[in-house]
Protein backbone atom coordinates (compact mmCIF):
# COMPACT_ATOMS: atom_id res chain seq x y z
CA UNK A 1 0.00 0.00 0.00
CA UNK A 2 1.07 3.36 -0.45
CA UNK A 3 1.55 4.08 3.33
CA UNK A 4 4.07 1.41 3.35
CA UNK A 5 6.37 1.22 1.01
CA UNK A 6 8.69 -0.67 2.29
CA UNK A 7 11.08 -2.69 -0.53
CA UNK A 8 10.72 -6.25 -1.71
CA UNK A 9 10.67 -8.65 0.61
CA UNK A 10 12.98 -10.99 -1.26
CA UNK A 11 15.81 -12.14 1.28
CA UNK A 12 13.28 -14.32 2.57
CA UNK A 13 15.40 -17.59 3.09
CA UNK A 14 12.81 -19.92 1.62
CA UNK A 15 13.26 -17.82 -1.83
CA UNK A 16 17.05 -17.49 -1.78
CA UNK A 17 17.00 -21.25 -0.98
CA UNK A 18 15.09 -21.93 -3.76
CA UNK A 19 17.53 -19.49 -6.12
CA UNK A 20 20.49 -20.95 -4.54
CA UNK A 21 19.66 -24.58 -5.02
CA UNK A 22 17.66 -23.99 -8.30
CA UNK A 23 14.59 -25.65 -6.69
CA UNK A 24 11.29 -24.73 -8.20
CA UNK A 25 10.22 -21.08 -6.27
CA UNK A 26 6.91 -21.22 -4.38
CA UNK A 27 4.40 -18.47 -4.41
CA UNK A 28 3.41 -19.03 -1.14
CA UNK A 29 7.41 -18.18 0.00
CA UNK A 30 7.28 -14.77 -1.50
CA UNK A 31 5.82 -12.73 1.22
CA UNK A 32 4.34 -9.54 -1.01
CA UNK A 33 2.32 -11.80 -3.24
CA UNK A 34 0.62 -13.23 -0.15
CA UNK A 35 -0.65 -9.44 0.89
CA UNK A 36 -4.33 -9.25 1.39
CA UNK A 37 -4.31 -6.32 -1.43
CA UNK A 38 -2.29 -8.98 -3.89
CA UNK A 39 -5.13 -11.21 -5.92
CA UNK A 40 -4.09 -14.11 -7.67
CA UNK A 41 -6.92 -16.61 -9.42
CA UNK A 42 -4.34 -18.73 -10.69
CA UNK A 43 -1.33 -19.31 -8.41
CA UNK A 44 -0.07 -22.65 -9.92
CA UNK A 45 0.02 -20.59 -13.42
CA UNK A 46 1.96 -17.50 -11.81
CA UNK A 47 4.15 -19.97 -10.00
CA UNK A 48 4.97 -21.70 -13.38
CA UNK A 49 5.19 -18.62 -15.39
CA UNK A 50 7.76 -16.79 -12.52
CA UNK A 51 9.64 -20.03 -12.56
CA UNK A 52 10.08 -20.00 -16.13
CA UNK A 53 11.14 -16.49 -16.11
CA UNK A 54 13.76 -16.95 -13.31
CA UNK A 55 15.17 -19.43 -15.66
CA UNK A 56 15.16 -17.95 -18.60
CA UNK A 57 16.93 -14.38 -16.66
CA UNK A 58 16.61 -10.75 -17.91
CA UNK A 59 17.97 -11.61 -20.83
CA UNK A 60 14.51 -13.38 -22.19
CA UNK A 61 12.43 -10.26 -20.62
CA UNK A 62 10.18 -7.10 -21.45
CA UNK A 63 8.28 -4.93 -19.92
CA UNK A 64 5.09 -3.35 -21.17
CA UNK A 65 3.11 -1.04 -19.30
CA UNK A 66 0.37 1.06 -19.39
CA UNK A 67 1.31 5.21 -18.40
CA UNK A 68 -1.57 7.05 -16.72
CA UNK A 69 -2.25 5.53 -13.13
CA UNK A 70 -0.13 2.48 -13.86
CA UNK A 71 3.54 4.34 -13.76
CA UNK A 72 1.27 7.42 -12.29
CA UNK A 73 -0.20 7.04 -8.95
CA UNK A 74 -4.31 6.33 -9.24
CA UNK A 75 -4.13 8.20 -5.47
CA UNK A 76 -1.42 9.56 -3.21
CA UNK A 77 -0.85 9.21 -0.06
CA UNK A 78 -3.42 11.55 1.16
CA UNK A 79 -6.00 10.49 -1.08
CA UNK A 80 -5.81 12.99 -3.90
CA UNK A 81 -6.05 12.25 -7.29
CA UNK A 82 -3.10 12.76 -9.78
CA UNK A 83 -3.78 13.89 -13.35
CA UNK A 84 -3.43 12.03 -16.37
CA UNK A 85 -0.90 13.10 -19.16
CA UNK A 86 -4.13 14.81 -21.04
CA UNK A 87 -4.69 16.48 -17.38
CA UNK A 88 -0.96 17.58 -17.46
CA UNK A 89 -1.51 19.22 -20.67
CA UNK A 90 -5.05 21.13 -20.15
CA UNK A 91 -2.62 22.89 -17.25
CA UNK A 92 -0.49 24.80 -19.44
CA UNK A 93 -1.45 28.27 -19.03
CA UNK A 94 -1.12 29.97 -22.32
CA UNK A 95 -4.34 27.46 -23.60
CA UNK A 96 -7.85 29.17 -24.56
CA UNK A 97 -10.20 29.12 -22.20
CA UNK A 98 -12.54 27.68 -24.23
CA UNK A 99 -9.98 24.33 -25.25
CA UNK A 100 -9.80 23.79 -21.90
CA UNK A 101 -13.63 24.19 -20.69
CA UNK A 102 -14.44 22.02 -23.76
CA UNK A 103 -11.60 19.33 -22.83
CA UNK A 104 -12.87 18.86 -19.12
CA UNK A 105 -16.51 18.70 -20.18
CA UNK A 106 -15.25 15.89 -22.44
CA UNK A 107 -13.93 14.17 -19.66
CA UNK A 108 -16.40 14.79 -17.01
CA UNK A 109 -18.78 13.25 -19.76
CA UNK A 110 -16.09 9.92 -20.79
CA UNK A 111 -14.33 9.61 -18.19
CA UNK A 112 -16.98 7.99 -15.80
CA UNK A 113 -18.04 5.74 -19.10
CA UNK A 114 -14.19 4.78 -18.68
CA UNK A 115 -14.13 3.29 -15.25
CA UNK A 116 -17.74 2.24 -14.85
CA UNK A 117 -18.54 -1.70 -14.40
CA UNK A 118 -22.05 -1.00 -15.86
CA UNK A 119 -21.13 -0.65 -19.29
CA UNK A 120 -19.93 -3.05 -21.82
CA UNK A 121 -17.77 -3.14 -23.71
CA UNK A 122 -19.09 -2.62 -26.86
CA UNK A 123 -20.19 0.61 -25.77
CA UNK A 124 -17.05 1.60 -24.20
CA UNK A 125 -14.88 1.43 -27.05
CA UNK A 126 -18.02 3.51 -28.77
CA UNK A 127 -17.66 6.00 -26.48
CA UNK A 128 -13.83 6.27 -26.33
CA UNK A 129 -13.26 6.62 -30.28
CA UNK A 130 -16.21 9.53 -29.75
CA UNK A 131 -13.60 10.69 -26.88
CA UNK A 132 -10.23 10.81 -28.71
CA UNK A 133 -11.85 12.09 -31.92
CA UNK A 134 -13.56 14.98 -30.20
CA UNK A 135 -10.08 15.75 -28.28
CA UNK A 136 -8.32 16.01 -31.11
CA UNK A 137 -10.96 18.14 -32.61
CA UNK A 138 -10.58 20.31 -30.06
CA UNK A 139 -6.70 20.61 -30.14
CA UNK A 140 -6.90 22.71 -33.38
CA UNK A 141 -6.18 26.66 -34.40
CA UNK A 142 -4.14 27.90 -31.61
CA UNK A 143 -0.63 28.20 -31.40
CA UNK A 144 1.37 26.59 -28.55
CA UNK A 145 4.75 26.09 -27.40
CA UNK A 146 5.75 22.61 -26.65
CA UNK A 147 8.18 24.20 -23.72
CA UNK A 148 4.92 24.70 -21.70
CA UNK A 149 4.57 21.14 -20.70
CA UNK A 150 8.14 20.83 -18.92
CA UNK A 151 7.07 23.27 -16.51
CA UNK A 152 3.61 21.26 -15.54
CA UNK A 153 5.06 17.72 -15.48
CA UNK A 154 7.87 19.11 -13.25
CA UNK A 155 5.18 20.24 -11.04
CA UNK A 156 3.83 16.51 -11.03
CA UNK A 157 6.83 14.66 -10.97
CA UNK A 158 5.79 13.28 -7.20
CA UNK A 159 2.59 11.23 -9.07
CA UNK A 160 4.86 8.61 -10.18
CA UNK A 161 4.51 5.24 -7.88
CA UNK A 162 6.67 4.59 -4.96
CA UNK A 163 9.49 2.89 -6.09
CA UNK A 164 9.22 3.23 -9.70
CA UNK A 165 12.89 5.06 -9.69
CA UNK A 166 14.37 2.02 -8.57
CA UNK A 167 12.69 -0.38 -10.75
CA UNK A 168 13.44 1.42 -13.78
CA UNK A 169 16.67 2.18 -13.03
CA UNK A 170 17.49 -1.24 -12.84
CA UNK A 171 15.18 -2.23 -15.68
CA UNK A 172 18.12 0.30 -17.64
CA UNK A 173 21.08 -1.46 -15.85
CA UNK A 174 20.08 -4.62 -17.36
CA UNK A 175 19.36 -3.32 -20.81
CA UNK A 176 15.83 -4.47 -20.57
CA UNK A 177 13.32 -3.25 -23.27
CA UNK A 178 10.60 -1.40 -21.70
CA UNK A 179 7.83 -0.05 -24.30
CA UNK A 180 5.65 2.67 -22.54
CA UNK A 181 2.01 2.08 -24.19
CA UNK A 182 -0.39 5.00 -23.52
CA UNK A 183 -3.45 6.14 -24.87
CA UNK A 184 -2.94 9.13 -23.32
CA UNK A 185 -0.66 12.40 -24.70
CA UNK A 186 2.68 11.22 -25.77
CA UNK A 187 4.31 15.00 -25.15
CA UNK A 188 3.57 15.02 -21.76
CA UNK A 189 4.25 11.18 -21.13
CA UNK A 190 8.19 11.84 -22.35
CA UNK A 191 8.11 15.25 -20.29
CA UNK A 192 6.88 13.67 -16.84
CA UNK A 193 8.88 10.75 -17.60
CA UNK A 194 11.76 12.75 -17.88
CA UNK A 195 10.64 15.29 -14.89
CA UNK A 196 10.54 12.51 -12.49
CA UNK A 197 14.21 11.04 -13.98
CA UNK A 198 12.67 8.19 -15.03
CA UNK A 199 13.05 8.45 -18.69
CA UNK A 200 16.33 5.85 -19.78
CA UNK A 201 17.79 4.71 -22.95
CA UNK A 202 15.74 1.42 -23.17
CA UNK A 203 12.37 2.87 -23.42
CA UNK A 204 10.37 3.20 -25.97
CA UNK A 205 6.68 5.60 -25.87
CA UNK A 206 4.09 4.84 -28.14
CA UNK A 207 1.16 7.42 -27.86
CA UNK A 208 -0.64 9.93 -29.07
CA UNK A 209 1.71 13.28 -29.98
CA UNK A 210 0.21 16.80 -31.13
CA UNK A 211 0.59 17.33 -34.79
CA UNK A 212 1.19 21.33 -35.55
CA UNK A 213 0.51 22.99 -38.93
CA UNK A 214 2.95 25.85 -40.17
CA UNK A 215 5.38 24.60 -37.40
CA UNK A 216 3.48 26.37 -34.20
CA UNK A 217 -0.24 26.22 -34.77
CA UNK A 218 -1.66 23.12 -33.27
CA UNK A 219 -3.73 20.65 -35.63
CA UNK A 220 -4.78 17.57 -33.72
CA UNK A 221 -3.07 14.38 -33.49
CA UNK A 222 -0.79 12.45 -35.36
CA UNK A 223 -2.39 9.34 -37.15
CA UNK A 224 -2.90 6.83 -35.88
CA UNK A 225 -4.86 7.75 -32.71
CA UNK A 226 -4.38 4.92 -29.72
CA UNK A 227 -7.11 5.09 -27.32
CA UNK A 228 -8.20 2.80 -24.63
CA UNK A 229 -9.12 -0.04 -26.49
CA UNK A 230 -6.52 -0.24 -29.97
CA UNK A 231 -3.45 -0.63 -27.94
CA UNK A 232 -1.53 -3.72 -28.73
CA UNK A 233 2.29 -4.81 -29.99
CA UNK A 234 1.08 -5.29 -33.69
CA UNK A 235 1.53 -1.19 -33.84
CA UNK A 236 5.17 -1.82 -33.59
CA UNK A 237 5.34 -4.05 -36.80
CA UNK A 238 8.45 -3.12 -38.77
CA UNK A 239 9.69 -0.70 -36.34
CA UNK A 240 13.56 -1.21 -35.11
CA UNK A 241 11.46 -1.74 -31.40
CA UNK A 242 9.86 -4.81 -32.81
CA UNK A 243 13.37 -6.12 -34.39
CA UNK A 244 14.69 -5.52 -30.56
CA UNK A 245 11.80 -7.30 -28.53
CA UNK A 246 10.36 -10.11 -30.53
CA UNK A 247 13.04 -12.69 -29.73
CA UNK A 248 12.05 -12.14 -25.51
CA UNK A 249 9.71 -13.61 -24.89
CA UNK A 250 9.11 -13.51 -21.30
CA UNK A 251 7.02 -10.29 -20.85
CA UNK A 252 5.73 -8.45 -18.06
CA UNK A 253 2.87 -6.60 -18.49
CA UNK A 254 1.30 -3.65 -16.30
CA UNK A 255 -2.25 -2.04 -16.58
CA UNK A 256 -5.18 -0.41 -14.87
CA UNK A 257 -7.57 -0.83 -17.50
CA UNK A 258 -8.93 -3.81 -18.50
CA UNK A 259 -8.60 -3.35 -21.71
CA UNK A 260 -4.48 -2.66 -20.94
CA UNK A 261 -4.57 -6.57 -21.17
CA UNK A 262 -4.51 -6.37 -24.52
CA UNK A 263 -1.27 -4.24 -25.38
CA UNK A 264 1.15 -7.53 -25.33
CA UNK A 265 -1.71 -9.06 -28.32
CA UNK A 266 0.26 -9.53 -31.41
CA UNK A 267 3.70 -10.76 -29.59
CA UNK A 268 5.07 -14.18 -31.23
CA UNK A 269 2.71 -17.52 -29.60
CA UNK A 270 5.05 -18.95 -27.97
CA UNK A 271 5.68 -16.00 -25.50
CA UNK A 272 4.93 -16.09 -21.90
CA UNK A 273 3.00 -12.93 -20.52
CA UNK A 274 2.13 -12.43 -17.12
CA UNK A 275 -0.53 -10.03 -16.62
CA UNK A 276 -0.03 -7.38 -13.41
CA UNK A 277 -3.51 -5.17 -12.77
CA UNK A 278 -3.76 -2.24 -10.46
CA UNK A 279 -7.02 -2.06 -9.81
CA UNK A 280 -8.65 1.11 -7.56
CA UNK A 281 -12.06 2.24 -8.83
CA UNK A 282 -14.98 0.14 -8.13
CA UNK A 283 -12.77 -2.56 -6.62
CA UNK A 284 -15.10 -4.77 -5.23
CA UNK A 285 -17.39 -4.34 -8.22
CA UNK A 286 -14.40 -5.42 -10.86
CA UNK A 287 -12.36 -7.63 -8.53
CA UNK A 288 -13.84 -10.51 -10.44
CA UNK A 289 -13.64 -10.06 -14.31
CA UNK A 290 -9.75 -8.06 -13.02
CA UNK A 291 -8.48 -11.73 -11.60
CA UNK A 292 -10.16 -13.21 -14.94
CA UNK A 293 -8.02 -10.85 -16.50
CA UNK A 294 -4.71 -9.94 -14.84
CA UNK A 295 -2.78 -12.93 -13.13
CA UNK A 296 -1.79 -10.79 -10.42
CA UNK A 297 -4.37 -8.01 -9.38
CA UNK A 298 -3.07 -5.49 -6.85
CA UNK A 299 -5.81 -3.47 -4.61
CA UNK A 300 -4.60 0.06 -4.16
CA UNK A 301 -1.32 -0.58 -4.19
CA UNK A 302 0.09 2.77 -4.93
CA UNK A 303 3.54 1.00 -5.60
CA UNK A 304 5.99 -0.25 -7.80
CA UNK A 305 6.85 -3.14 -4.94
CA UNK A 306 5.49 -6.40 -6.91
CA UNK A 307 7.15 -5.56 -10.38
CA UNK A 308 10.61 -4.74 -8.33
CA UNK A 309 10.06 -7.99 -6.29
CA UNK A 310 9.39 -10.07 -9.61
CA UNK A 311 12.20 -8.52 -10.88
CA UNK A 312 14.83 -9.23 -8.29
CA UNK A 313 14.13 -12.58 -8.19
CA UNK A 314 14.56 -13.13 -12.29
CA UNK A 315 17.65 -11.33 -11.57
CA UNK A 316 18.75 -13.65 -9.24
CA UNK A 317 20.89 -11.68 -7.54
CA UNK A 318 19.48 -10.67 -4.09
CA UNK A 319 20.55 -13.82 -1.99
CA UNK A 320 21.43 -13.75 2.08
CA UNK A 321 24.82 -12.18 2.80
CA UNK A 322 25.47 -15.92 5.48
N1 LIG B 1 -8.99 13.47 -23.81
C1 LIG B 1 -8.63 12.52 -22.92
C2 LIG B 1 -8.50 11.19 -23.28
C3 LIG B 1 -8.10 10.27 -22.32
N2 LIG B 1 -7.83 10.66 -21.06
C4 LIG B 1 -7.35 9.69 -20.07
O1 LIG B 1 -6.06 9.24 -20.49
C5 LIG B 1 -5.89 7.88 -20.12
C6 LIG B 1 -5.14 7.15 -21.21
O2 LIG B 1 -3.83 6.99 -20.91
P1 LIG B 1 -3.16 5.55 -20.59
O3 LIG B 1 -1.70 5.91 -20.40
O4 LIG B 1 -3.77 5.03 -19.34
O5 LIG B 1 -3.36 4.67 -21.78
C7 LIG B 1 -7.27 7.26 -20.07
O6 LIG B 1 -7.35 6.42 -18.95
C8 LIG B 1 -8.20 8.45 -19.96
O7 LIG B 1 -8.87 8.48 -18.72
C9 LIG B 1 -7.96 11.99 -20.71
O8 LIG B 1 -7.69 12.32 -19.52
N3 LIG B 1 -8.36 12.91 -21.64
MG1 LIG C 1 -3.98 3.83 -17.70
Amino acid sequence: MSNSPKIPDVNDSEVANAIINSKPLRLEDVAILNNDNCKIKDKQRVERILNEFMSGGHERLQIVSDFDFTITKQRTSNGATVPSSFGIFEECKSLPPNFVKAARELHDIYRPIEVSPHISRAEKVKAMIEWWTKSGENLMGFTFDLKEIDEIAKKYAYSMRDNSHELFRNLDALNIPVLVFSAGLGNCVIAMLRQAGLFYPNMKVISNFLQFKDETMLNGFQEPIIHTFNKNETMLEGTDYYDLVHSRDHIILMGDSLADSGMADGVPASSHVLKIGFLFHHADEYLEEYMNTFDIVLIDDQTMNVPLTLLKLIEGKTLPTE
